[in-house]
């Protein structure tokens, strides 16, 4: 495909996606019917249609409008928009002169437009951040950075480097956690990579990796929102405990026993009542579903899709969650409480009003990763209870 057929390939999915359809699920059905397209064509298109819903407000507005046409356009500066838009073959039609006008002109623009977010949203991330908001809202508009575990179990770092390079893929290790290596070349030959298929590395952001690289050691732990089990397998191979995994839908933890025999570690799954037979843990983690606002890079549509009504729900849960796991922690255990938001009230706020309603437990640790630290944005809170070590 040419690039102005990509550029036209771009526009249908975002009009798709735009109408109502999902991004994955846009995505996925127009390459189902556009067998002419090769994997570069795929990743190329996939590219443009994640960076334009990651910049949606600003590409709309110098693009002319919430619309595929618009958003693709108001990603190009003038001269590569007057390369892809010649109506020449599958290429989208000929710039307009209001179009033209619109691209070429240096506008001001409102801060909701420049921080690429929802109006209501600017309160929270000011909240946040301060001064660096603006900033975390530009990372938020990258694209996210390819970060593999090392499974220390069965390596280590360096050996992880020579194995990936192998495969004709370049590693560097990361200062934010001593797992970490990110992908610098070649990332997408990772599934097919001898490193990966033999377990030694695993596909885990770089601060998740600190998260769990931060957890105090114990004998027994229990995962209690451990979805797809990216925790506890990371905690599993820095501890010898005995593990366990529950998440509220059973079926997310379908893969895990697969996965956790590629790691080489054990991990028993839980359901409810197994969990308060087999309680007290000494560490009970709760990754808890949140806005992923500090993953917007990788899932940009759910910024736009965030509403306040949501996002109050969400804090319910995150409290219902913590309300439940403080029963199944051992009286000198620890409660970890983690997310992948960036948002004070998912956070800070969430913990402060554990803390007042739960006067006997005490944070241990409290701290925030920003997108600015090169990884996803999350938090991470330790609770103990008061007079016990933690
Ligand atoms: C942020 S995800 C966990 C990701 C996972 N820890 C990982 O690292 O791959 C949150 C998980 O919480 C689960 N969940 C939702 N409601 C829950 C509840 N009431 N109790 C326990 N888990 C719940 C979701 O199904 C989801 O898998």
């Amino acid at each position: 495909m040419t690039p102005g057929a990509r550029a036209a390939a771009a526009i249908e999915i975002l009009d798709l996606h735009l109408g109502g359809q999902p991004l994955e699920k846009a995505l996925t059905n127009w390459a189902r019917r556009s067998r002419f397209a090769g994997s570069k064509d795929r990743a190329a298109i996939r590219d443009i249609v994640f960076d334009r819903i990651r910049s949606r407000a600003s590409c709309a507005l110098r693009g002319g409008g919430l619309t595929g046409r618009g958003l693709v356009l108001g990603g190009f500066d003038l001269e590569m928009a007057q390369q892809m838009f010649t109506g020449e073959g599958h290429a989208p039609s000929p710039l307009s002169a209001e179009e033209t006008a619109r691209i070429d002109a240096p506008s001001s623009l409102p801060p909701e437009v420049t921080a690429n977010l929802p109006p209501w949203l600017l309160a929270h991330f000011e909240a946040a951040f301060g001064d660096d908001m603006m900033p975390v809202c530009a990372a938020l508009t990258e694209r996210a950075k390819v970060f593999v575990r090392v499974n220390l179990r069965k390596g280590d770092v360096e050996h992880a480097q020579s194995a990936l390079a192998e495969d004709g893929i370049r590693a560097v290790a990361h200062p934010l956690c001593d797992s970490a290596l990110e992908l610098t070349e070649n990332p997408r030959k990772l599934a097919g990579s001898r490193a990966y298929l033999d377990g030694l590395v695993e596909l885990q952001d770089v601060a998740s990796q600190a998260v769990c690289a931060g957890l105090p050691d114990a004998q027994t732990m229990l995962d209690y929102c451990a979805g797809g089990g990216g925790k506890v397998l990371a905690y599993g191979a820095r501890h010898d405990a005995r593990l366990f995994a529950h998440d509220g839908n059973p079926r997310r933890l379908k893969d895990l026993p697969e996965r956790a025999a590629r790691a080489g570690v054990a991990v028993e799954r839980l359901d409810d009542v197994q969990c308060t037979r087999k309680a007290p843990f000494d560490l009970v983690l709760c990754d808890v579903p949140c806005s992923g606002s500090g993953a917007w890079r990788r899932q940009p549509e759910g910024k736009w899709r965030l509403t306040p009504e949501a996002l109050e729900q969400l804090l319910a849960l995150q409290r219902e969650i913590l309300d439940r796991a403080v029963s199944l922690v051992r009286p000198e255990g620890t409660l970890a409480y983690a997310t992948c938001s960036v948002l004070r009230s998912e956070n800070e706020d969430q913990i402060a009003q554990f803390l007042d309603h739960n006067p006997e437990w005490a944070q241990s640790c409290s701290r925030r990763y920003s997108p600015l630290e090169g990884g996803d944005g999350f938090y991470v809170a330790h609770l103990t209870r008061r007079g016990s070590a933690s």
